[in-house]
């Protein structure tokens, strides 16, 4: 039997996204995969009064299993408000890649559905956009679409090179598929690798910036599709810190550098209204989990490495919604 997201008093994005195009701030949509995870998100969502977007990927629902993030969702709801704030929690499918996975989600209390037909021809596109709308829509449902392509790789497909969106088919996207909102490519990408050292320059304090972000591109969107939600993934920053602990703590990750927070600051100013974060939760939950294993190595008490590592996950995402993404005190 169907569930609908009401019954489990979840929200859905399109009042949320209307107040944050005005208001000049973007609501967080952090992915969880655990209980821990889950956790940090609703802890520092509440303790910022902020709304938040809890996304599930395919790769999330089949690591965990439906049936229990959606009984996570609905008691991260009662979490909240057993926290003292009760805030908006919208239960959202990131990269859905067919019609059958939304329909699967809709169907099983998901309050928000992304379809990514961005690896498609345009036509394709818009023709299983439109087919997922159709059904979310008549369940009450918002759906998220995507034009241009992001680097990095999401649920098992890498894109080597980005697409930039191109401005002159947003308008007909929008109009033929009836989306509530629009991911875009401006430079951004998935992952903990966007950008290596090589492809940076040196700030005067001699931090390494990347190429910005194509602001030019998302004007002229917004020109043609005033005031139409904007979504942008692959906006994690790569915290440097946690990137350090884990190869002082025996990891080996490359060097790699993200999107600059005082881009997704300006971002978060226009119509960009959701910003997907989920490699910098990693990066500081396993930085957490390293060092206190290196540091602790008879300790086998799953709580005592991953308490710490919620505890991280909750003042990163304080930090983004306080400080980048504006989304504090907005609940
Ligand atoms: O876009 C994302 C999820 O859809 C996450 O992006 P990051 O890999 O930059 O965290
Ligand atoms: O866009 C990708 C998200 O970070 C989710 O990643 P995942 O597919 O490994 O769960
Ligand atoms: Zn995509
Ligand atoms: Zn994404």
């Amino acid at each position: 039997m169907a569930i609908n997201y009401k019954e489990l008093g979840l929200s859905s994005t399109p009042e949320l996204f209307k107040k944050a195009v005005a208001g000049g701030y973007a609501i967080p949509a952090y992915n969880f995969n655990n209980l821990e995870q889950m956790q940090a998100i609703i802890q520092a969502c509440v303790e910022t009064k902020s709304p938040v977007i809890l996304q599930v990927s395919a790769g999330a629902r089949k690591y965990a299993n439906a049936t229990l993030l959606r009984n996570m969702a609905k008691g991260a709801v009662e979490y909240a408000k057993e926290l003292g704030y009760e805030i908006p929690v919208v239960l959202h499918l990131d990269h859905g890649d067919t019609f059958e996975l939304c329909k699967d989600c809709i169907d099983n209390g998901f309050s928000s559905v992304m379809i990514d037909g961005s690896h498609h021809s345009y036509e394709e596109n818009v023709a299983l956009t439109s087919k997922v709308v159709e059904y979310a829509h008549a369940h009450g449902v918002a759906v998220e679409g995507e034009l241009g392509v992001l680097a990095g790789v999401e649920d098992d497909v890498v894109a080597e090179e980005s697409t930039y969106t191109r401005p002159e088919e947003v308008e007909d996207f929008v109009k033929r598929t009836g989306v509530d909102s629009l991911a875009i490519s401006i430079g951004t990408s998935h992952g903990a690798h966007k950008f290596t050292p090589e492809q940076c320059t040196k700030n005067e304090d001699g931090v390494l910036v990347p190429p910005p972000l194509k602001f030019d591109i998302l004007e002229e969107i917004e020109k043609r599709i005033p005031g139409f939600p904007i979504v942008l993934h692959g906006s994690s920053s790569v915290p440097q810190e946690h990137v350090a602990t884990i190869n002082e703590f025996g990891g080996a990750l490359k060097a790699a550098i993200g999107i600059p927070e005082d881009q997704l600051r300006q971002a978060a100013k226009s119509a960009v209204c959701k910003i997907n974060i989920d490699s910098d939760g990693r990066l500081a939950m396993t930085a957490a989990v390293r060092k206190v294993m290196a540091e602790n190595p008879g300790e086998f008490d799953p709580r005592k490495y991953l308490g710490p590592a919620r505890d991280i996950l909750k003042d990163l995402y304080m930090q983004k919604n306080i400080n980048v993404l504006g989304s504090a005190e907005k609940a």
